[in-house]
């Protein structure tokens, strides 16, 4: 692999003796590593449905290695049912070292595709909040979408700038990481194209926006909360210089720990990794907004009566639907949507928001028609309860094949059975993965053109 000159002669003095190794770890593999969703399943079930999972990333709970040579964990059902996360074992440390706590506020400022804001969802799980925010549009879209294949029920994703966000959301946070923008050294042996677009002047603008966006932070977090920031890269110009920097301008924060993962030293690729806490006992200036209003909402009776009859088809009650909802939030209606919205969220108003919470469903004709993200955000136990329901499994090639055929849109037809009319819930080995309508003798596929499977991924992380 060829690498930048300037880049070589800055790691020899970077890494002095170790110089040698890291080099030699070029010639090696990259690493490949797959983590359990925990939100719907547990790391030690996970490595039972896929046998190739190899041992524990040591600084990831959730996360194994596997070969990537000779498997591939993306093209699989279970990974429609947003059990799991294709993440660079290094990837995973970042998320894990903030250390998010069930039913924290936690921000992840620049966070798309999102590998780290799902492992982040996991940590504080139905009742926490969690604001997961892109500056790029397109970017901020794929975060959308993987935050709903994960089932992350009480998330708020935006596409602004810090800046923005720090003016809705006010010493708000309990947690917050910022995994910046960098040249991506650290990433050059899984990605070399990486490599040839190095230059010292790249490595100089990625600081320049990384010390940009860490000034808007301190505004954003709680006091005595914490923060992460990472990078993929091992210049000290976006690393420690960044830290040093930041604490120069922030007296009242103070370095907790700091990581660096050597591809040399660890079955991973580069990355860094500091954790801050603010020591203030009281911010005068950013008070926490723990009683926020809403904007004006209402759920209609026409909308409610649509949704109970849903719940009939699906669940044989008109209550049930509600059984499945977190607990901390409501109901909104907008423009047609039906939303579960988290009770601490403040009014959003002039911020870009392309979802805040969950999207239900929308009401079509006075009808409900429910949402991909509903389907995944539900439990397994919504799942097993369902009266409709589509029950498909991996246990062999055939019914393996189905649940295929239903990811790729086709129609369901099954020998002698026939379908009630109405929503019927599909499920993969008991998870939720989409809906489908029957219609006697066939099950009218609504799995989402957008969601569908295809030979290549656009959610495989980097
Ligand atoms: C290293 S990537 C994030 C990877 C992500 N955390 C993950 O684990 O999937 C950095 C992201 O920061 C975004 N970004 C760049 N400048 C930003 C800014 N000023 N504010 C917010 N996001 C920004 C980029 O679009 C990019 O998606």
């Amino acid at each position: 692999m060829k690498l930048p000159d300037t880049f070589l002669v800055k790691m020899k003095y970077l890494l002095g003796d170790a110089y040698p190794q890291f080099l030699q770890s070029y010639e090696q593999p990259r690493t490949a590593g797959v983590r359990a969703n925990s939100l719907k399943i547990q790391p030690e079930t996970l490595k039972e449905k896929l046998p190739y999972l190899q041992e524990n990333v040591p600084w990831a709970r959730d996360g194994f290695y596997y070969d990537e040579k000779n498997h591939r964990p993306a093209k699989h059902p279970c990974y429609y049912a947003g059990l799991y996360y294709v993440q660079e074992p290094s990837a995973m440390l970042p998320a894990e070292m903030l250390h998010a706590e069930k039913g924290q506020r936690v921000l992840d400022l620049c966070a798309a595709p999102g590998g780290k804001s799902v492992q982040i969802a996991s940590q504080i799980g139905r009742e926490g909040l969690l604001v997961v925010n892109d500056i790029h549009p397109q970017r901020a879209r794929v975060l959308l979408k993987n935050m709903e294949r994960y089932g992350v029920t009480q998330a708020v994703v935006c596409n602004d700038t810090p800046e923005k966000l720090a003016k809705v959301f006010g010493g708000f946070f309990d947690k917050i990481l910022i995994d910046a923008p960098c040249s991506g050294e650290g990433m050059f042996r899984k990605d070399p194209v990486m490599a040839n677009n190095w230059s010292e002047q790249e490595v100089r603008k990625y600081a320049g926006w990384q010390a940009d966006i860490l000034k808007a932070v301190p505004a954003l977090l709680r006091p005595q909360g914490e923060i992460v920031y990472s990078t993929c890269t091992f210049s000290r110009e976006e690393n420690e210089e960044q830290i040093e920097q930041f604490l120069k301008q922030h007296s009242n924060f103070e370095l907790v720990v700091k990581k660096r993962l050597w591809p040399h030293m660890v079955k991973g690729e580069g990355h860094f990794a500091a954790k801050l806490v603010n020591q203030e006992l009281k911010s005068k200036a950013n008070p926490r907004k723990d009683c926020p209003e809403h904007g004006s909402t209402h759920f209609s009776k026409t909308s409610r009566a649509a949704i109970e009859e849903f719940s009939m088809q699906v669940w044989g009650h008109v209550d049930k639907w509600r059984s499945f909802l977190p607990k901390d939030g409501q109901i909104v209606e907008r423009s047609g949507h039906i939303v579960f919205e988290h009770r601490d969220l403040p009014t959003l108003r002039g911020l870009k928001v392309l979802r805040s919470g969950w999207l239900l469903g929308v009401i079509e004709k006075s009808r409900f028609r429910p949402s991909q993200a509903y389907a995944l955000g539900l439990p397994k136990e919504a799942a097993a309860v369902a009266v409709q329901a589509y029950r498909l499994s991996t246990d062999n090639e055939t019914a393996l094949y189905e649940g295929i055929r239903y990811l790729r849109g086709e129609t369901i037809q099954v020998e002698g059975v026939q379908w009630k009319k109405g929503w019927h819930l599909v499920c993969m080995d008991g998870y939720p993965l989409g809906w489908a309508k029957g219609a006697g003798s066939i099950l009218k596929n609504e799995y989402p053109p957008g969601w569908r499977w295809e030979d290549r991924n656009e959610f495989e992380d980097r």
